[in-house]
């Protein structure tokens, strides 16, 4: 028997970037959570301890401030195609360079005043490698709720089971997607916006028998409007809502008093693809 090194990389993660663009008194600002990852022949490095092939981690962080100071931010998806070229041109024995940015929402109060937006966290995986690039756009942690318009009866019934039919209960969850695109130029911040406003109005607009059923609607309405984009990729919680027995108060309680249930939850994921979309060229996850 031999033990062998199987598939490794290595890299630099959640270096936090705040990009402040000056233009007078009126400022710009982009916060990001930059993840840098690469691979290619680094068995020396594990096997005997030679380094010689070994970009620093801590380089890799120096380089994702210097490169925001000398190329500024920009969108999340070009800040990680910028980065991960230069990391597989630049590193010999390294032919795969992963970047993942998550980009924080500031909405803007004044010329130089900004509010954190907890709404959403945009998401971005850009892979460099021999097989080409990769470009994975995502969005994490959109919270949505339907008060009605949801339905969920005729599943399985078991000794188990204690679950009522209902054909009216709220539906809600916090939006997982990440999309991957056909092409590796596209207008980001154009592209990102149509799918967002494509996930909502999908999810707002479904009459809904399951959150499966939303999920795939939800995919369907992003694949018929943004032609950029090869497959959807969706994890749904579905965050329960349970109707209070008011009874023992002398109440009724006509879908009106709700417990926002906090765990467990139902967790529903699936792909949502197009069947003559090329298949993705390396990995990637919700
Ligand atoms: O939309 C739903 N899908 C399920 O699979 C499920 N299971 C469950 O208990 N509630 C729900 N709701």
């Amino acid at each position: 028997m031999a033990i062998v090194l199987g598939p490794n990389r290595y890299g630099k993660a959640e270096t936090r970037l705040v990009r402040v663009v000056r233009d007078g008194d009126t400022h710009a600002l982009a916060d990001l959570n930059v993840s840098v990852s690469l691979a290619g022949d680094l068995t020396a490095t594990h096997v005997t301890g030679d380094n010689s092939a070994v970009l620093p981690t801590d380089t890799m962080k120096n380089t994702v401030y210097a490169f925001a100071r000398e190329h500024g931010v920009g969108e999340p998806e070009a800040f990680g195609l910028l980065l991960a070229r230069h990391f597989v041109k630049t590193v010999g024995h390294v032919d795969t360079a992963t970047v993942t940015i998550e980009s924080y929402g500031w909405r803007r109060l004044g010329p130089h005043s900004f509010q954190r937006t907890g709404d959403l966290t945009r998401t971005a995986t850009v892979t460099v490698h021999p097989g080409g690039v990769q470009v994975v756009s995502g969005i994490s942690d959109l919270v949505l709720l339907n008060t009605t318009a949801s339905e969920f009866h005729g599943f399985i019934k078991d000794r188990y089971t204690t679950l009522a039919e209902t054909s009216d209960r709220i539906l809600a969850t916090a939006v997982n997607a990440r999309w991957r695109h056909l092409g590796d130029e596209a207008d980001w911040a154009d592209s990102f916006d149509g799918v967002r406003d494509a996930l909502v109005s999908a999810f707002v607009n479904t009459y809904s028998h399951s959150l499966q059923q939303t999920l795939l609607s939800m995919g369907t309405v992003v694949l018929s409007q943004r032609p950029e984009v090869a497959e959807v990729r969706l994890a749904l919680p579905n965050k329960h809502h349970y109707l209070v027995d008011l009874a023992p108060f002398g109440l009724d309680n006509p879908g009106q008093v709700f417990q926002a249930g906090d765990r467990p939850y139902g967790l529903i994921e699936g792909t949502v693809s197009r069947d003559d979309a090329p298949p993705a060229t390396a990995d990637w996850y919700l």
